[in-house]
């Protein structure tokens, strides 16, 4: 479904690559958590799959296309098939829980239908169900600004879900949620993802989330794979591998 083939990265200026040489494939129904030390290339890694990052080298692979060989019209129309969400939602403070929303639909609509705000019944309805699954209905008409940050991600994850998407990506969208946030806001991706048989892949700073949440889980180090594996197998070891730098040794 998604395939990575010898990715790089190397951001302009730089002496080292964010990422070097990343093999990786994906199919349908992986919920994938990415963990990795400030600076190890989560987000460069998440950037690079929806085309917001152009590679230095190597492919995106995703169903029959190639992304990195693609002009921007090209991604636009592949993005479509790509919802993502961000750590500070990216929404639209002064528009409502619903217009928010309905931004999902634009990738599929006349330009011109978007500016005027031209939405049919069926269209409303449809955003109406998934701000419904998750769990806004009192909040439809309220400006996104008036709301909490686990119910803007809320917001976040239901226009991602309005664009019918078949991956859905995540750059780190609970760094800034409490813990008990996070956890409804896990429980709601997992909802969906299991719902739309998605292909998630999320970048996160908690572990622990990870391990309970994700059916796999990859470990980033400098620029490079360290860990691909079962969440169960992700161990004390594997942990100091991904967090404790080699030349700043934790002693107990
Ligand atoms: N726009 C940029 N210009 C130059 N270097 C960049 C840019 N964005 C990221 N980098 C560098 O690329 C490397 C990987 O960064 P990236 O943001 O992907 O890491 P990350 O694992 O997501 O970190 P964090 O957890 O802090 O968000 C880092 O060394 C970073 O400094």
């Amino acid at each position: 479904m998604l395939e990575l083939k010898n990715l790089s990265v190397r951001y302009q200026g730089n002496l080292q690559d964010a990422l070097s040489t990343i093999n990786l494939s994906f199919t349908q129904g992986e919920f994938v958590c990415i963990l990795g030390k400030s600076g190890a290339g989560k987000s460069t890694l998440v950037r690079c799959i929806n085309g917001l990052q152009k590679p230095t080298d190597g492919e995106i692979i995703w169903g029959s296309s190639t992304l990195s060989q693609m002009n921007e019209e090209q991604l636009r129309k592949v993005r479509k098939e790509m919802g993502m969400i961000f750590q500070h939602f990216n929404l639209v403070p002064r528009l409502s829980v619903l217009q928010n929303v309905m931004t999902g639909m634009f990738g599929y609509r006349h330009t011109f239908k978007n500016l005027v705000g031209w939405f049919t019944k069926e269209e409303i309805d449809q955003a109406k169900q998934v701000i419904a699954d998750v769990g806004l209905s009192d909040m439809i008409d309220r400006k996104v600004e008036r709301l909490s940050g686990g119910q803007k991600q809320r917001v976040g994850i239901a226009r991602s879900i309005l664009q019918n998407p078949k991956l859905l990506l995540g750059d780190e969208p609970v760094s800034s949620l409490d813990p008990g946030t996070s956890i409804h806001i896990f429980n709601l991706l997992t909802e969906m993802h299991q719902r739309h048989g998605l292909l998630t892949i999320i970048n996160v700073h908690d572990v622990e989330l990870a391990k309970r949440y994700a059916t796999r889980i990859l470990a980033l180090k400098d620029g490079e794979v360290s860990f691909d594996g079962k969440p169960e197998d992700f161990d004390e070891k594997e942990y100091d591998n991904t967090y404790v730098s080699s030349s700043n040794p934790v002693t107990i």
